[in-house]
């Protein structure tokens, strides 16, 4: 008698929506997939409750809408499989990050707690929720002064992202909600929570986003001298058992069993970050191995053997990509999401009626007519801070910025622009590493902006490094079923589990010299214009902040956080 087939199931949370992808352990085949997108997207104007206008920076996310993935994108996905559901062994998840849910101590989202749907802090903060900046000097400031010996492992500078800076930020802007707030949850923790009934906190987000090394997190001391009231976040709020990637947090609990239509008590893998998930899926978990992931940001993760300071990376924790290696990680704040503004905001209507007409999207439309340029023919270097700076600035106050436009500029000479903006940001950072002595040979690429070959061939030629491509059109998915099938137990470790379900097409594009030493040029006045706005005179996009702020206070629109 033949073996039943077994299968696992990832999925991915993305900023605007959850993917579920079902994996048939047999051959690490991808045999149904299923997208939910969240009813409340990001709020970023005002609470789903009304009220006056957010501050700008925020993002804010709605909990429900990750419990609607798993009740919609699941058993669509099992469904388009057309497997028995019993046959499913596993489930692991991976989030954005940091992510952070408030919570009561039995993880009620403070949200759903009657009179605290109108206080902006009971939500989700997401990933790019970026009004912690001053939050974050403070952090960073106090940290150096007392030579904190973690802060070397954050490339000397906390993100404005993190747990601890946003969870400040609540503290000082709504005292009230934050003693309300029994635990500050990582999302990618809270959703095993509602699946698995347990909470146990991933390595991988604790070590990146929680500053907890080597065991420990920042001490009691460090935190009074932040603000007294902030004292016991770690022992009040934060500290949680912390699981090992790939380890089972608990079984499907009956609940999630019924919102899923899986079997109740198979395996639930510990949480994971969408970025590091996606390592082993492109099999690219050896040293010098760089991993971007890009879509709306990107992500840069790499796991090698030693332990360095590299200048404003996000962080290096031991294991916090696979077992037994130092993870590396560093990002771009914006990257799709800036040229989905370009797309959106500056482009007339004229080039929508183009693209309209030839069926295919602005951004394909765009691409193709940049496409036909030469190196440099536009006469612009363009900043790619519209997000902030995440590596190796770590400034959310920072802002983008085109330079070298005149009459004769058109809308495909700023959308490339932005692209290579991007691409010499993604070279800032690989040479932030290569000179510390972490190097990095071969740049993997996953995420959705692998689909466009301008913007891949523009990365090769900017970088001078050989881009693979990992095989699966949902790196992060599969990463995260490779989790679950590590978790139910059949595969030994992730290493063993990447060999067999993950997969990567190897150099699929290669620099051009001479397309290169043109693009050294322009690199050069980025790295000009980049020292300059970002570290000679930051005071002046500060500034232009400060002012925006200010303005918008003053016109009573905005909502008294
Ligand atoms: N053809 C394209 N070229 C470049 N960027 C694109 C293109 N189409 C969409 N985008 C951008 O890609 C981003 C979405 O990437 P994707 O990987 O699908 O999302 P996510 O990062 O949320 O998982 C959006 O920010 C969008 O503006
Ligand atoms: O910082 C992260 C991981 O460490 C975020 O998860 C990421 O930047 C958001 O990802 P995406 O662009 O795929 O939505």
């Amino acid at each position: 008698m033949s073996e039943r087939e077994r299968y696992v199931i990832g999925v991915d949370y993305g900023t605007l929506s959850g993917r579920a992808l079902v994996v048939r352990l047999s051959d690490g085949a991808e045999v149904g997939t299923a997208v939910t997108e969240y009813a409340h997207a990001v709020v970023s104007e005002r609470l789903p409750s009304g009220g006056p206008m957010l501050p700008p920076d925020w993002a804010l996310q709605v909990p429900s809408d990750y419990v609607d993935v798993l009740r919609t994108a699941v058993p669509a996905a099992v469904a388009q499989a057309g497997i028995d559901p019993s046959d499913v062994i596993g489930i692991a998840t991976d989030f954005t990050a940091c992510t952070m849910v408030p919570t009561l101590a039995d993880g009620t989202p403070l949200n759903e707690v009657p009179g605290l749907e109108y206080r902006p802090h009971a939500y989700v903060k997401l990933w790019k929720h970026h009004a912690a900046q001053g939050q974050a000097d403070r952090i960073n400031d106090l940290a150096r002064a007392r030579g904190e010996e973690w802060l070397p492992r954050y490339g000397g500078l906390i993100s404005s992202e993190w747990e601890f800076a946003k969870g400040l930020q609540l503290l000082e802007e709504d005292p009230d909600t934050y003693e309300r707030m029994e635990r500050w949850v990582e999302a990618s923790d809270w959703i095993v929570w509602q699946l698995c009934g347990t909470y146990v906190r991933n390595a991988c987000a604790a070590g990146y986003k929680g500053i907890l090394q080597d065991g420990h997190y920042p001490s009691e001391e460090f935190l009074a001298a932040l603000a007294p009231g902030f004292a016991r976040f770690v022992a009040d709020k934060l500290d949680q058992p912390i699981g090992q990637l790939g380890q089972r947090a608990g079984g499907l609990t009956a609940e999630a069993a019924a919102w899923t239509g899986l079997p109740e008590g198979i395996a639930v893998a510990v949480g994971n970050v969408d970025a590091h998930v996606a390592a082993p899926a492109a099999q690219a978990v050896d040293h010098g191995q760089m991993v971007a992931i890009m879509g709306t940001s990107t992500c840069h993760v790499m796991s090698a053997g030693v332990l360095r300071e590299v200048p404003g990376m996000c962080g290096v924790v031991d294991g916090g990509i696979v077992e037994g290696s130092w993870g590396y990680e560093a990002g771009q704040s914006g990257v799709g999401d800036i040229f989905g503004w370009f797309v959106e905001h500056g482009v007339p209507p004229y080039v929508h009626e183009a693209a309209a007409a030839a069926s295919i999207s602005v951004h394909q439309h765009l691409t193709a007519l940049a496409s036909q340029q030469a190196v440099g023919e536009h006469g612009l270097v363009a900043l790619d801070w519209h997000s902030g700076n995440r590596s190796v600035l770590v400034d959310h106050e920072l802002s983008g910025l085109v330079v070298g436009q005149t009459l004769a500029t058109r809308p495909e000479d700023v959308y490339r622009a932005l692209i290579e903006a991007t691409a010499f940001g993604a070279r800032t950072i690989i040479e932030a590493f290569t000179s510390s002595d972490v190097p990095v040979d071969e740049l993997v690429v996953a995420g959705g902006l692998s689909k466009n070959p301008l913007l891949m061939q523009i990365y090769a030629d900017v970088t001078r490094l050989p881009l693979s491509i990992v095989g699966s059109e949902q790196g992060p998915a599969l990463g995260s079923a490779l989790h679950a099938a590590v978790a139910a137990g059949a595969y030994a470790d992730i290493r063993a589990a990447a060999k067999a379900l993950g997969s990567v097409r190897r150099a699929v594009y290669l620099p051009d010299e001479a397309r290169a030493l043109v693009y050294d040029e322009l690199f050069a006045v980025f790295t000009a214009l980049h020292d300059h706005f970002g570290r000679r005179e930051r005071q002046i996009m500060h500034g232009l902040r400060a002012i925006r702020r200010s303005a918008l206070a003053s016109s009573g629109e905005v909502v008294d956080a």
